[in-house]
Formats: structure tokens, sequence, C-alpha cells
């Protein structure tokens, strides 16, 4: 661990067991809310306790199906293209040892079937039941994480509705490759998500790192039993900046491989991200970002205009009113 990383008591810790999306309420319900919501607006990430997402399903995907879809061909990963920034399957932007893909819709079993048929055209159900198994719980995780900090808003349950019909589910499969150059560490760049939320689940080989208040990163260390979950930018704009996205990295510190999986929740595409008024109520103060269209936002973040600042001014200068 390097001189300017400090040790894990640093990231908030939220016990999420055996709670379930079906049942938002109760007393460890509660507990948990006030600890989410606190976390995420304070740090913008906290370490989830969650075995729901078992050791098993981990291992299936993170340690057998990640492995087996990028040992592929590369012209059959490239079957998964998109116009759009961070779409389908990325990869081979060298010095940086990384390639990912994105399994757009992973709540729909037929969408995972398209995507798994495009890969292996004979079919691969272990792949299929891996993601499909594995994405289940940590959509519940996501949407009892959006409804903590909705309830702990306190805006009307139609806000509620409007955010979930509007939310779509992705996630990542990401494998880092041993950096050619040892001293390159950084696998991926300090960056701000700009989705809803983000759940990491890495499995054996850490690496992922968040920065905190003072400018210093802290050590996101795996466990069996929980992932990490943060903030987007589009939630710190939706929330009036009561949660906000954090910085985050991830380094390479030995010479393993690493695979890890982010399930993604996002604004559909072309939606429009707006912060409810009565979030401006109640002595909080005015509205804070304008309202955006969330594809056009990425599509800015990644232009040259958008990675030609820092990527809090580039989201700033492009939806931040000047109150
Ligand atoms: O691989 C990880 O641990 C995190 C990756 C990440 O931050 C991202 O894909 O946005
Ligand atoms: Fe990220």
């Amino acid at each position: 661990m390097g001189s300017n990383s400090k040790q894990v008591s640093e990231i908030p810790i939220v016990d999420l067991t055996g709670l379930q999306p079906s049942l938002p309420s109760g007393e460890r319900w509660e507990a948990a809310k006030a600890a989410a919501a606190a976390a995420l607006q304070s740090h913008g990430f906290f370490e989830a306790i969650y075995p729901s997402l078992s050791a098993e399903l981990r291992g299936e995907m993170l340690g057998r199906a990640a492995p087996e879809f990028f040992s592929l061909p590369l012209e059959s990963k490239r079957r998964s293209t998109s116009e759009e920034p961070y779409q389908g399957y990325i990869g081979q932007a060298a010095p940086i040892p990384y390639e990912s893909l994105r399994i757009d819709a992973v709540d729909s079993p037929i969408a995972v079937q398209d995507l798994t048929r495009l890969m292996w055209p004979q079919g691969n159900p272990t792949f299929f039941n891996a993601v499909v198994a594995f994405a289940k719980p940590l959509r519940d995780l996501a949407e009892m994480v959006q409804e903590m900090i909705l309830q702990s808003l306190g805006v009307d349950q139609k806000h509620y509705d409007a955010l979930v019909n509007l939310t779509d589910h992705g996630l990542r499969l990401s494998h880092y490759g041993v950096p050619v150059n040892q001293e390159t560490e950084i696998a991926l760049f300090p960056h701000l998500d700009p989705n809803l939320l983000s759940i990491v689940c890495q499995h054996e080989i850490g690496g992922l790192e968040f920065q905190i208040a003072g400018g210093s990163w802290v050590n996101a260390e795996p466990s069996p039993t929980s992932v990490h979950v943060m903030a987007g930018l589009a939630f710190q704009a939706w929330s009036n900046m009561s949660v906000r996205a954090p910085m985050h990295r991830v380094r390479m510190l030995g010479n393993e491989k690493r695979f890890s999986a982010i399930y993604g929740t996002r604004p559909s595409h072309n939606s429009i991200v707006k912060s409810p008024e009565e979030l401006a109520d109640a002595g909080r103060g005015p509205l804070l970002y304008k309202p955006f269209n969330y594809t056009e936002l990425v599509r800015f973040l990644c232009s040259k205009q958008g990675m030609g600042h820092s990527p809090e001014d580039a989201f700033n200068s492009y939806c931040k009113l000047q109150n």
C-alpha cells in the first residue's frame, strides 16, 4: 500500500444483511437507511455487508464466467459494440491493460440471453445462468439503497416511482491485466461515475480506492460478504447534492490479473434528470442543477471538451446553476 493510502476504517460500513426491497421498513431497515444516507452524504460511498451475494454467486461470475468471456477471441468480444461511450465491449486502449463489457438491461433474462448468443452462437448456459443469478441480489441492493435515500429525503412517493421508471440496470464486467510496466500502478484513472448508483464487487484481488476529504485515498478491501456502493453524478444532481459522487480509481499492486463486476443503475437513454422541486424547500437552499439529458451528459463528459477539465469541473460546467 502506498504512503498516500489510508486504512479501511475510513470507509463507512452499512449492514444490509437480510434486508429486502419488498419490505422497506422496520427497525433494521431504519438503522441501515440512516447509515446509508449519512455515508452517501459525507463520503459518497460505503461498504455494504450483503451476504445475499453469496460466495458461490461471486465465484461463478468472477472466478468462472467473466474469465471465460474475456478469453474469447477479440473478434467475438467486439460483436458487442455501441456508438455510445463506455457501452458494449471496450478494450485494447494501451498502455492500460484493461477491457470491459457492459451488459445492458441485465434485469431482463431475454437481454442476457441475446448477449450470450452474440458471444457464443451455440449458447452458453453457464455464462447466462451466472449473470442472471449474480445480477438479481445486486438489483435488490440497488433498489434498496435508492429507496433508502428517497425515504430519508422525505420526497413524495411519486418521485420514487418516477425514478424507478427511468432507471436502467446494467452490469459491467472488467478485466485488468498485469501492467506491462510495473511502475504503472494506476489501472483506471481517478474518475466520477456519471450514473445513479454503482455497486462494485471485487473478487480476491483488490485495487479499488476512494478519495476522501483532504484528498487522500483509501483502499476498498475485497471481502466475500460485502460490496462497495457509491453514488454517481446523476444521483448527486437529482438529490440536489444530498448524496455526492466520490472520486475513485483502480490500482494494480501485484502481478495477478483482476476481475471485477460493477452493477450500475442509470437514467435510461435520453431521459431527463430533474431534481424534485421540494428538495429546494425546507431550508435546503435552492436547486443546484438544471435538468439535463443523461445521454447527452455522458457524451459531453467523454468529449474532447469534457475531458479537458477535471471530472467535477466538467460536470458543473454542464449543468450546475450559478445561484
Ligand atoms: O473495477 C473496479 O473496482 C471499479 C471500476 C470502476 O470504477 C468503473 O468501471 O467505473
Ligand atoms: Fe467508476
